[in-house]
């Protein structure tokens, strides 16, 4: 009887999965990269603070000649001075605004040809959308998605003329409030949305250059700008967005490197990532046919854990209103 049934799960579940992974495995595209890092020319936007910071001084320990761009020139200084105490490498600074075009193109120029570009700056102030300012949403939609198109658009030629120094890297760092949107975060969440799309459509543009791009997702991170945007957004924000976690930049920063190290095109940094990733696949690129399987076979039950999600947090949302007119 044992046996019989031993059989039967044999039949019903391993030869299909082994069928649908055999599949998986030719599907896959693009197919696996991996990217070096030591020797390389990696260049960081925001990488004079928080997970820029820790990714500068991590790609500088592992070997790296480190380029860092930011608007402050005293940030960039220090943060110069604190790479420089923890790896004894000498980044090279840049101070410029993301928004301004030809700045970043005069940055680029001078930097040289560039084989992993981290565009990681971004602003986030939380708050409701009508108590939003015209001018606040432009310049959060100015910084994290048209700054991006800056700096790839800048960085994009010697990328292509890098002759035979290996494959490339474009990374965008987005956030798990570009998996699903935030309260509070409307204009920042639309401008993470905006780096998925831009990232889909350059992969297709520039696989054919050998450069592969890699979309971050971190929860809350504590960074400096995290520390900021504490002190002002909504409870309901604080709410909503603890529902996955808060994690150190130092890590963050580590899942990033390894992720674009391994050509990853959705880099997750916890559970919840994971489970956003498989639940938001879609028509986004995947080069491991395991990670295939698994968005396949994952994605009904991902559709019913994100609807409890929904759930509590418009639970949450009713409650937090109900609370506020009560008073
Ligand atoms: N912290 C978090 O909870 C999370 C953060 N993220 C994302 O990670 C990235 C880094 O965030 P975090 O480390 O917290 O941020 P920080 O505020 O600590 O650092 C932001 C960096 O970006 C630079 N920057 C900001 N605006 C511009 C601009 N217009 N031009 C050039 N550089 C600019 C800042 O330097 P300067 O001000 O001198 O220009 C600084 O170096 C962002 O894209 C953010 O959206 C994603 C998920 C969670
Ligand atoms: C399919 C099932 C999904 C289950 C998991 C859902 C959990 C989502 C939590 C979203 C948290 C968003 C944090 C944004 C952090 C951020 O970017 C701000 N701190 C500004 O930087």
């Amino acid at each position: 009887m044992a046996l019989l049934f031993l059989l039967w799960i044999l039949l019903i579940v391993a030869i299909p999965c082994s069928l649908l992974l055999l599949l998986l495995s030719f599907l896959v595209r693009p197919r696996p990269v991996k990217i070096p890092i030591k020797g390389r020319h990696v260049f960081i936007s925001g990488g004079s603070s928080g997970i820029g910071l820790s990714l500068a001084r991590l790609a500088a320990a592992e070997g790296a000649r480190v380029s860092i761009l930011a608007r402050s020139p005293d940030k960039l200084q220090e943060a110069r001075q604190s790479i420089r105490l923890a790896t004894g490498v000498d980044v090279a600074v840049f101070s410029a605004d993301v928004r301004d075009a030809e700045a970043v193109r005069r940055t680029l120029d001078e930097a040289g040809p560039v084989d992993v570009l981290i565009c990681n700056h971004g602003v986030f102030v939380a708050r409701e959308l009508d108590l939003y300012d015209v001018e606040g949403l432009k310049f959060t939609i100015d910084v994290n998605l048209t700054g991006t198109f800056n700096l790839i658009k800048a960085a994009l030629p010697g990328m292509k003329n890098r002759g035979q120094r290996g494959p490339g890297s474009i990374a965008l760092m987005s956030s798990q409030a570009g998996q699903v949107g935030i309260y509070g975060h409307t204009a920042y969440s639309a401008s993470k949305f905006g780096l998925r799309g831009l990232g889909e459509a350059l992969q297709q543009e520039v696989i054919v250059d050998d450069i592969h791009v890699s979309l971050i997702f971190p929860p809350n991170t504590e960074t400096p700008g995290f520390a900021e945007e504490i002190k002002t957004r909504s409870e309901i924000t604080s709410i909503i967005a603890a529902s996955s976690g808060t994690m150190k930049a130092d890590e963050v920063a580590m899942l990033t490197l390894n992720g674009i190290k391994s050509g990853t095109f959705f880099v997750t940094c916890n559970f919840d990532g994971i489970m956003l990733a498989l639940g938001t696949a879609s028509l986004s690129p995947q080069r491991s046919f395991l990670v295939a399987f698994f968005e396949v076979v994952g994605a009904g039950l991902m559709r019913l854990v994100a609807l409890y999600y929904q759930w509590s947090w418009y639970k949450t949302i009713e409650k937090w209103h109900s609370q506020k007119n009560s008073k």
